[in-house]
């Protein structure tokens, strides 16, 4: 008892301690959140975590209670017999208790921690974005000085011309005199105007002379240029801050400045581009042209023919997508335009593919320019629990050039968030199906973003539109046409477009049912295409409705002409062979106007398809595998990060989401806690066993709740992951760092556990030995949770998690078991590393009449480290068998 009172006052020292840390911790974050909202939350996480101490003294008075009455039970008087002393046993309990309170107070600041977690996140975006709005503002200064300037330099050079003249013509004494009068004035308005601001660095070498006179005039055009007069009564404008250099360019605020100086300078070249006439359009676009950084990608696609079985999706599709051009891709509803984009983007696995896709007239994968090439989903594949900014930023950190500045990196981003309109939820977590976040066009906006921040050559996108309201998705459309200028070759699934968007595409490809193309060209000459098959678009009727009505067969076309017969039109049209399978229509056709060449237009075999029963099942899956594992070369010419740098990145985002999810894992912890004080208490501690019921409920009980929570690293965002593989991001970087994160639950968890159980359960070994088996096998069952997770479906993963430990640890206690299945299953080594571990701690006579247990179970008493050994080579081979299946996962 005398032992137990200065320990209870420990614990309820380090409970005050804790507490006082937290509302320390709580109050320094205090002043830091100016909005009602922030110091809302702030109160609630305050009040969570004191809920969670008081929760956890509880528990803690609870486990001294138990403690004091089982002191008192007959067992005790035992196990001083057999440890030879009393005092000792005392001592040992004594480091017990420590080591409980030691595992409590970091329980607590875990606690602490994961409670607080999101608020750490959110006070250093909070200071971000107080530099980033300072920027804003500064860079808008500048502007409107910069433009000022501009002013200023053609009304002087008006004035220059004229006064000169003047002066020349009539110079006098007197009027020199008024001049010099004039010119101190105007030197002190100057100064004056001085004080009020500075020009762009661009305009640092910019000077011009001109009369004092017109000072006053130019100081109200731009109030905050700078100016300075010389002694010759010259004005020279200049900059009375000098550009930062160095160490101190490289600041938070003015990288900032640089980028958000650049956005507002680009927004008043349009401004002003509005208004310049066609010519001037056309000369702006050159310039353009000569800046471009990034290379052209141009796709042609040659008898594109992609089919499924016996059943085509695609049917002999020829045309191509240009550079520097939005490209639209329009027809009815399953008419194969996903199936065609997929194709273009060497994204069909599991087809049989004819024809060909030529990149810039070459032959090759087009997978060779991966890199460079961006891909927009249907559906929005984006990072639930990260902000808008973070999933940006991510995929900028891993797919721009790995030797890009982090200026040039901040001013894409930044551009990308202000064309898509995203500036207002940049900080906001995008959100997923539990938890809500942004609206859904913001996150189809985000899901857009994701690609244009990779400074692709090719965009493709399918339905980005979908979902946005009529001005959302023009400012959409804007921002690609603004990439567009810059060389981007951009194609784009759209359902049902405005006509204002309908017009702002450059060509568009229509696709007739059986992915058969009708028309592929520019939008202005579409009309006259259909007008010569006696195809009119009525009055106010928007022209692809009309045209989609008709493949649909809801309008029949006025000329009599069949829907079904509109893409062999194109075909004559554009003198493409006919596929002989087509031939019916083809004669139809020729019935109805003699003018159609059979013989000519029909293709004398079919080329473009292999007979369906050539390719069977077992062929796809060998396309498919081949597809998965042949690595083409990189034309891409744009080295990406590389694996390490990438694993750097990865690393970042995990930890960002672990700590968001950080209640989840409290949640963890708190089931295994609970686990250990109900298992510690069963569990009878009897001599004769070594304790073995306790372990086995042990072992099934933290298999099952750690390969659970291990299911949950790779099932919940395969498909995001399956997005960054396809653009070229590192598999080995992303698993490596998923597994980094999930080791620091692998040493927890345990501790956890043991802090509980080993509490209530009293067992004869000591804390440490426990801890290291317990460790091995958290870390093996982490790595077969991963298998399952990576091979299975997530419910069948979830039931395979919980049988197999139950299966297996009952396999390995049964004595009939053979003892080949025994050493291939984990539990046993488990099993016979806490026993060994128990063993070790009788001494000669007490070890030797409790031996049979040992030599019936087959376990040997110097196997301890052999078990530890064999569990980490568990845990390896499983993450290595996880790996493989990742690299060979199919998107299902
Ligand atoms: N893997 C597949 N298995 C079975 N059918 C498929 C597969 N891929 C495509 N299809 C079929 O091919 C046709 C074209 O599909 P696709 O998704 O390309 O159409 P879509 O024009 O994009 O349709 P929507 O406009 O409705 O999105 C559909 O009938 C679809 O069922």
């Amino acid at each position: 008892m005398a032992a137990v009172a200065p320990t209870n006052g420990l614990i309820l020292g380090a409970l005050k301690k804790s507490s006082v840390l937290l509302v320390t911790t709580a109050q320094a974050q205090h002043p830091n959140c100016p909005v009602p909202a922030g110091n809302d939350l702030i109160l609630w996480h305050l009040h969570l975590t004191l809920h969670t101490i008081w929760i956890c003294f509880k528990l803690f008075l609870g486990c001294f209670l138990c403690r004091h009455y089982c002191k008192l039970g007959s067992t005790r008087e035992e196990k001083c017999v057999i440890k030879g002393s009393c005092k000792e046993n005392e001592t040992n309990e004594n480091i017990i208790i420590l080591g409980a309170c030691l595992v409590g107070i970091i329980g607590v600041s875990l606690l602490v921690v994961y409670n607080c977690s999101g608020q750490f996140l959110t006070i250093r975006e909070r200071r971000k974005a107080r530099s980033r709005e300072n920027a804003i503002q500064l860079a808008r200064q500048q502007l409107r000085a910069h433009q000022g300037w501009k002013a200023a330099k053609q009304i002087a050079r008006k004035h220059v011309t004229g006064v000169q003249d003047h002066l020349s013509r009539t110079f006098s004494r007197r009027r020199s005199f008024r001049q010099q009068t004039d010119l101190e004035n105007s030197s002190h308005r100057v100064q004056e105007a001085r004080l009020m601001g500075s020009t762009g660095p661009n305009e640092r070498s910019d000077s011009i002379v001109f009369s004092a006179q017109n000072t006053s005039e130019i100081s109200e055009v731009m109030p905050s240029v700078v100016m300075d007069i010389s002694n010759d009564g010259e004005v020279v404008a200049t900059n009375d801050k000098p550009a930062p250099k160095g160490k101190h360019r490289s600041t938070q605020t003015q990288i900032f400045k640089y980028a958000y100086g650049e956005i507002e300078l680009e927004k008043a070249r349009q401004e002003e581009n509005k208004n310049m006439s066609f010519t001037g359009v056309l000369a702006k676009v050159k310039e353009l042209q000569k800046e471009m950084t990034r290379p052209l990608l141009k796709v042609e696609f040659k008898n594109l023919t992609l089919s499924l079985g016996k059943r085509k999706l695609l049917r002999s599709v020829t045309g191509e997508l240009q550079p520097g051009r939005v490209t639209a891709v329009m027809g009815p509803s399953g008419a194969g335009k996903t199936t065609f984009l997929n194709a273009v983007a060497g994204k069909v696995t599991g087809y049989q593919v004819t024809g060909s896709v030529l990149v810039n007239g070459a032959q090759g994968s087009i997978r060779s320019y991966k890199k460079i090439i961006g891909f927009v989903p249907q559906d929005d594949v984006v990072h639930g629990n990260l902000t808008v900014e973070e999933n940006l930023w991510f995929s900028a950190n891993c797919r721009l050039p790995a030797r890009m500045s982090h200026r040039d990196r901040v001013l894409i981003v930044e551009r990308v968030i202000e064309s898509l309109d995203l500036q207002g939820v940049r900080n906001s977590v995008v959100g997923t199906v539990e938890k809500r976040g942004i609206s859904g066009g913001q996150r189809k906006r985000v899901n857009v973003g994701i690609e244009m921040v990779m400074e692709p050559s090719l965009l493709i996108l399918d339905e980005p539109t979908s979902g946005l309201d009529s001005s959302s998705s023009q400012l959409l459309l804007k921002a690609l046409r603004h990439e567009a200028l810059e060389g981007v070759n951009i194609c784009a699934v759209v359902h049902q477009p405005s006509y204002t968007l309908y017009n702002m595409f450059d060509d568009l490809i229509l696709l007739a049912k059986g992915g058969l193309i009708v028309y592929n060209g520019p939008i202005k000459t579409i009309e006259d295409y259909f007008s010569t098959l006696g195809i009119h678009v009525p009055d106010r009727v928007n022209p692809p409705d009309h045209y989609i009505d008709i493949l649909e067969g809801i309008v029949k076309p006025e000329s009599g002409i069949k829907a079904k017969h509109l893409p062999v039109h194109w075909m004559l049209y554009n003198g493409y062979e006919v596929p002989s399978d087509m031939k019916d229509d083809l004669k139809a056709m020729g019935e109805q106007s003699p003018d159609v060449d059979i013989n000519r237009s029909m293709s004398g075999s079919t080329p473009h398809c292999l007979p369906a029963g050539v390719t069977n099942a077992f062929a796809q899956e060998r396309n498919r595998l081949e597809h998965r594992l042949s690595k083409p070369g990189d034309l891409s010419s744009r080295r990406t990060p590389g694996i390490l740098k990438q694993y750097k990145f990865f690393l970042g985002r995990v930890t960002k989401q672990r700590l968001r999810e950080g209640r989840l894992l409290g949640v963890d912890f708190l089931i295994l806690g609970l686990a250990g004080i109900c298992l510690g208490t069963i569990a009878k501690l009897s001599d004769p066993t070594f304790g073995m019921p306790g372990y086995i409920y042990t072992i099934i009980a933290v298999s099952l709740l750690c390969k659970i929570a291990a299911l949950r690293s790779f099932s919940l965002e395969r498909l995001q992951y399956l997005r960054e593989r396809e653009s070229g991001m590192s598999t080995l970087a992303y698993f490596l760092a998923r597994d980094t994160i999930d080791h620091f639950n692998t040493a927890l968890k345990p501790i956890i556990y043991l802090s509980m159980f080993y509490y209530f359960n009293n067992p004869r070994s000591s804390i440490g030995s426990n801890y290291v088996i317990l460790l091995s096998l958290v870390y093996c069952v982490t790595g077969i949770g991963y298998t399952f997770a990576i091979c299975f479906n997530p419910g069948s993963a979830q039931l395979c998690s919980a049988l197999i430990p139950v299966v297996l640890t009952l396999l390995s206690t049964q004595r009939t078991t053979p003892t080949f299945l025994k050493n291939m299953s984990y539990p046993k080594w488990a099993l016979e590393g806490f026993i060994i571990a128990n063993a070790k701690r009788y001494p000669g006579v007490w070890l030797i009449t409790r031996c049979g247990l040992l030599f019936r179970s087959g376990f040997n008493i110097h196997n301890y480290q052999l078990c530890i050994v064999v569990l980490f080579m568990y845990g390896l081979f499983f993450r290595i068998v996880a790996f493989v299946a990742m690299v060979l996962l199919k998107k299902r």
